[in-house]
């Protein structure tokens, strides 16, 4: 059980940010946290990791204090039990694939869980490679590797697969549902992606003006509110009868622009409203 209160006052280009979060997640669940850039998801990662220290608050770990404000209790971040990975990589360049998730064990640690590791993120093959000559898809994969290579109690990811194509997204993201259920862990994402907090999270939280808003289901969370439906793309074109050609992800869709006037290079969000589905069967 992770149980934390986390104030801290965080600096933004806009002014002042008043974080002040507080949530119970139970052991073995898939959180994700979502919201608008810059509300402070990372910040609360970089706390609970301990790289950033809170200005009051505490965190409660399966029973031990990572951190009281006033108890003055800060425990230093190698000795938390945690795995961090983050969008770019950090990885030692000079160092092949295995040497890099050998490197995140203890000197008398058994390494036959990098073996484990190499087979389940689909590395084996690459183990002697260079890391730099490695896609960007393999990368995190040893990234991943080499966080969970410590057997942390708490994964902590940021946006870790948003630089990463969506065919090899996908194929992450099945990797990282296995990897949280093969070692059991308590697993908070950071993610503004609908589709991957749906497919992984058992519960998302919503952060806005410094608070958590909603801590629901994803599917409760993304089919209610303006959130379901909202889809941010940049405008191509305007067509002659006004639609906008907006690019999404790597589709081009025709929308018509409600009396506002757009440009080519406009960041836009296409919000639906009665939305109506249809399903048919694809043609093989
Ligand atoms: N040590 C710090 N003290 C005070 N403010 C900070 C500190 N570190 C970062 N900030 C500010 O906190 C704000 C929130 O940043 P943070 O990276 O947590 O947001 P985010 O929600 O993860 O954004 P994004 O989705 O764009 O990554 C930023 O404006 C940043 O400048």
């Amino acid at each position: 059980m992770i149980n934390f209160s986390l104030q801290k006052n965080l600096h933004t280009a806009e002014g002042e940010i008043q974080l002040n979060v507080s949530a119970r997640i139970e052991s073995g669940k898939f959180v994700s946290l979502y919201g608008a850039s810059g509300v402070g998801k990372t910040s609360i990662l970089r706390m609970l990791a301990g790289f950033m220290k809170p200005d009051n608050g505490y965190i409660n770990v399966n029973n031990s204090v990572w951190y009281h404000a006033s108890a003055k209790k800060h425990i230093e971040p190698q000795q938390r039990k945690i795995g961090f990975v983050f969008q770019d990589y950090a990885l030692f360049p000079n160092m092949n694939v295995r040497e890099n998730i050998r490197f995140a064990l203890g000197k008398n640690e058994s390494p036959a869980i990098v073996d484990e590791l190499l087979e389940l993120t689909g590395l084996i093959n690459l183990a002697a490679r260079k890391i730099q000559t490695l896609s960007g898809g393999q990368q995190q994969r040893v990234a991943l590797a080499r966080a969970i290579a410590k057997r942390p109690a708490i994964l902590l990811l940021d946006e870790p697969l948003s630089a990463i194509d969506n065919e090899m997204r996908v194929y992450l993201q099945d990797t990282l549902k296995e990897i949280h259920r093969r070692f059991a862990l308590t697993t908070i994402l950071v993610s503004h992606n609908a589709n991957e907090i749906i497919k992984l999270s058992d519960t998302v939280i919503h952060l806005e003006q410094g608070r958590f808003q909603q801590q629901t289901t994803p599917a409760r969370f993304f089919q209610n509110g303006n959130e379901a439906a909202k889809i941010t793309g940049n405008i191509i074109s305007i067509e002659e009868n006004g639609n906008a050609v907006v690019l999404i992800e790597n589709r081009l869709v025709s929308v018509p622009a409600a009396g506002e006037k757009l440009n080519p290079d406009d960041k836009v969000d296409i919000t639906c409203s009665n939305m109506r589905a249809a399903v048919s069967k694809k043609e093989k």
